[in-house]
C-alpha cells in the first residue's frame, strides 16, 4: 500500500488516478509521497519514508527543492497544466485595469438607495471612469514558457502589438508561438516600448525583484503592470513608489501583501490565477499519475531536480532505481557491482541534471539486499531501491 499525504485541497478527479493500491489524507504519517499546491514545505521537517512530492502546478518556490535533490527526493510539477486558466485572468486583468472596471463597479454599487434616479445618476458619473482599449497597445510579455505564450497569442489576437522577451526561449514554446510576436532581444526593449508589461518567470534568486526602481524608471509613463507569476519578483516599495508618482498607473497582482492593499491603482487578486475547475483538475491528475508511475515503475517524468528518465518494465526483470550524484565513474560503479554478483542487466537508462543523476536498470536474477548494499557503497549514491 502507498500511502499519499495532501498538503493542499487536491481535485477528487485528480485523486482518483490513485487506486485501491493508495491510502490518501491530509494526515498520514510517513507517506512515500506528498501532494501539494502552495502550502510552504520549507520549515517542514521531510520524513525519512518521503520519495516524491508533486506540486499540483507550475511554480515550486514552496518547495526545498536543493535540499529534497540531496535527500533523494523527487520533486514533481505540473508544466502547462494550467496555463489556460491563467492565461484567461491576465487578459481579464489588462481590461481591468485599463476600463476602471472595479472602481466603476463599486461606484455603482454605491448609489444603491437612490431609487429611479440610479439611471441617470450612472449617465452623469460615468466619465470618472473611461479607460483607454487594448487594441492597438503595446504589451511586453516577459517569460515565454506555457502561459506567456499563450499571454502574448491571445493578445495579438485582440490586436495588441506583443513584444515577448524569454532569453531560454524553449523549441517547444517557440512553435507555439504566433508569427505575430515580435522577438524583444532585452528587457529594456520591453520597458521602453510597452504599455502593459506581464510577467510569467518563475521566481529564483535570479529574477527575485527584477521589476524594481531601476527597471521602472526606464518604463513609459503611466505604464499598467500585471503579476500573475510571484509576488516576489516585484519590490514592493519600489512599485509603491511607481504607483504613487503615477509612473505606473496600475498593477494587477495575484499576490497581495498588507502593504499594497489600500494603494491607490493596485488590483489585488487572492491567487486566483489556477482557480478554475479545469485547472484544478488539470493539475491534480498530471501529479497523482506521474507520483504513480514514479512509485510503481521509478519513472521520472517531470521533475524539477531530477533529469527525466522512463523505460517500460522489461517482462521477469526486478528493477532497480539509483539517485546518484552526477560524478565520473559512477556508472561503470553501478554496471559492475551488479554483473560482479552475476546478475544481467537486460534494460538500463541513464540521464543527469546539474548535480544529480537518475538511473534504472532492469535486471534479470536475484536482487538481494546484499546486492543493493553493494552498490549503495559509495557516498554519491543518494538512494536506491527495487520495485
Ligand atoms: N497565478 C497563478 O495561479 C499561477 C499559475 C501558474 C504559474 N504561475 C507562476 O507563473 C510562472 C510561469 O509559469 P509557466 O507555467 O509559464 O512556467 P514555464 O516554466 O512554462 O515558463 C517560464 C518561462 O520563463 C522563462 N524565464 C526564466 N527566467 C527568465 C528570465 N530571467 N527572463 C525571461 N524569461 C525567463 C523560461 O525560459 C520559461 O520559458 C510559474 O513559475 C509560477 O510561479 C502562477
Ligand atoms: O495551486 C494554485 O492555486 C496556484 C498554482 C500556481 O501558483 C502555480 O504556480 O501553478
Amino acid at each position: 500500500m502507498y500511502r499519499i499525504q495532501t498538503l493542499n485541497k487536491i481535485s477528487p478527479k485528480g485523486l482518483a488516478n490513485l487506486d485501491e493500491n493508495y491510502e490518501v489524507s491530509d494526515t498520514m504519517e510517513n507517506p512515500d509521497a506528498i501532494l501539494v499546491r502552495s502550502a510552504s514545505m520549507h520549515e517542514m521537517e521531510m520524513p525519512a519514508s518521503l520519495k516524491a512530492i508533486a506540486r499540483a502546478g507550475a511554480g515550486t518556490n514552496n518547495i526545498p527543492v536543493d535540499q529534497c535533490a540531496e535527500a533523494g527526493i523527487v520533486v514533481f510539477n505540473t508544466p502547462g497544466a494550467n496555463a489556460n486558466a491563467v492565461k484567461e485572468l491576465v487578459i481579464a486583468g489588462m481590461l481591468l485595469c485599463s476600463r476602471k472596471v472595479v472602481d466603476g463597479i463599486e461606484w455603482a454599487k454605491s448609489l444603491k438607495g437612490n431609487g429611479d434616479q440610479v439611471g441617470k445618476m450612472v449617465e452623469k458619473g460615468k466619465s470618472s471612469f473611461v479607460g483607454p482599449e487594448i487594441a492597438g497597445k503595446k504589451l511586453g510579455v516577459i517569460g515565454l514558457g506555457a502561459i506567456g505564450v499563450r499571454v502574448a497569442n491571445a493578445a495579438a489576437a485582440l490586436d495588441m502589438e506583443v513584444f515577448g522577451y524569454d532569453p531560454y526561449l524553449s523549441v517547444d514554446a517557440a512553435w507555439g508561438l504566433s508569427s505575430r510576436i515580435t522577438h524583444a532581444k532585452s528587457l529594456e526593449e520591453i520597458y521602453r516600448e510597452c504599455d502593459y508589461i506581464t510577467i510569467h518567470v518563475p521566481q529564483t534568486p535570479d529574477t527575485k525583484g527584477m521589476i524594481n526602481a531601476e527597471a521602472i524608471a526606464s518604463m513609459k509613463e503611466g505604464v499598467r503592470i500585471l503579476n500573475f507569476a510571484r509576488g516576489g519578483l516585484v519590490n514592493e516599495a519600489d512599485l509603491i513608489a511607481g504607483l504613487e508618482s503615477g509612473k505606473v498607473a496600475a498593477y494587477v497582482t495575484d499576490f497581495p501583501s498588507d502593504a499594497l492593499l489600500d494603494v491607490k491603482g493596485v488590483i489585488p487578486l487572492p491567487h486566483l490565477g489556477a482557480s478554475t475547475p479545469e485547472s484544478e483538475e488539470n493539475c491534480a491528475c498530471m501529479a497523482a499519475l506521474q507520483v504513480k508511475d514514479f512509485l510503481e515503475n521509478g519513472n521520472i517524468i517531470n521533475s524539477v531536480n531530477f533529469p527525466r528518465v522512463e523505460m517500460a518494465r522489461s517482462a521477469g526483470c526486478t528493477r532497480i532505481c539509483i539517485i546518484h550524484r552526477n560524478l565520473p565513474n559512477v556508472l561503470s560503479h553501478i554496471t559492475e557491482s551488479v554483473s560482479s554478483i552475476g546478475l544481467n542487466i537486460e534494460n538500463m537508462q541513464s540521464h543527469s541534471k546539474k548535480d544529480y543523476a537518475y538511473a534504472i536498470l532492469d535486471v534479470t536474477g536475484d536482487v538481494t539486499a546484499d546486492v543493493l548494499k553493494k552498490i549503495d557503497d559509495k557516498d554519491f549514491i543518494v538512494r536506491i531501491w527495487t520495485l
